[in-house]
């Protein structure tokens, strides 16, 4: 479903990733760990398509069989739009939009029935509280509607940065059991950008980014019985 082939990333001389190279299974839900700096962060970004790879002969990200670095800017926003759901801190749920309003934007920008918004936020534990903002939220809340958000629009791909960074250890516990229900509902394949041991456990599998590039994590998920 998505594909990294020989995946590099320089910024000014420095090689952030040197050739990866790895496939995502639809449905999977895959933590990526690793040393702060190493480009977890960045790898995201590259298959949000936020920013390019460097260019190579070949295409260095596929997803669901189209070349990403073959877009123009036009064609790349509207298959992030279509098939990509985001819980970044750079999508932080909108201040003067109503929780139902943030999370019928992905469907109104993909001209979808705005119904199921309410239906996603009653999914995520908020039901009747459609029409409160996001000052009104907790912390946990306001991830759930990033969640509801994120899958509102049943993406084919769902990209979460640090998704429980800011949380306590049983709201964290909480919100990553919802993303990964909410997942495996879906059929989404989720990457996850974390640090958290607790949030990797959730995940099918872990992978580990380090400098010579992603190897898989052994032990950490909780969950690896059942995917067997
Ligand atoms: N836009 C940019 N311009 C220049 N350098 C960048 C840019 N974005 C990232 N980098 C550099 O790339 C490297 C990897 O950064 P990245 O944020 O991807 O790491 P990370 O693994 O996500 O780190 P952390 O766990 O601390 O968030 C760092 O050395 C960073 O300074």
């Amino acid at each position: 479903m998505l594909e990294l082939r020989k995946l590099s990333k320089t910024y000014g001389g420095q090689q952030v990733l040197a050739g990866l190279d790895w496939v995502f299974k639809p449905g999977e839900f895959v933590a990526i760990m690793g040393e702060s700096g190493v480009g977890k962060s960045t790898l995201l970004n590259l298959i949000a398509g936020l920013d390019r790879p460097d260019p190579t002969p070949h295409a260095p990200i596929v997803l669901d069989g189209v070349a990403m670095s073959a877009l123009d800017d036009d064609a790349a926003t509207r298959l992030r739009r279509e098939k990509m759901g985001f819980v970044f801190q750079a999508f932080h749920v909108l201040p003067h939009l109503t929780l139902e309003q943030n999370v019928a934007l992905p469907l109104l920008l993909n001209r979808m029935a705005l119904h199921r918004a309410r239906e996603m936020l009653a999914a995520v534990g908020l039901g009747g509280r459609g029409g409160d903002y996001p000052h009104q939220l907790s912390g946990g809340e306001m991830q759930r509607v990033a969640i509801a958000r994120a899958l509102v629009h049943k993406p084919a791909l769902v990209l979460a940065d640090e998704p429980t960074g800011n949380l306590d250890p049983d709201t964290a516990h909480g919100i990553l059991m919802l993303l990964r229900n909410e997942i495996k509902a879906s059929g989404a394949c989720t990457i996850m950008v974390t640090h958290s041991h607790a949030a990797a456990e959730m995940a099918d599998n872990t992978l580990v980014l380090t400098r010579s590039g992603l190897h898989i994590g052994q032990g950490v998920n909780r969950f690896a019985q059942e995917n067997a």
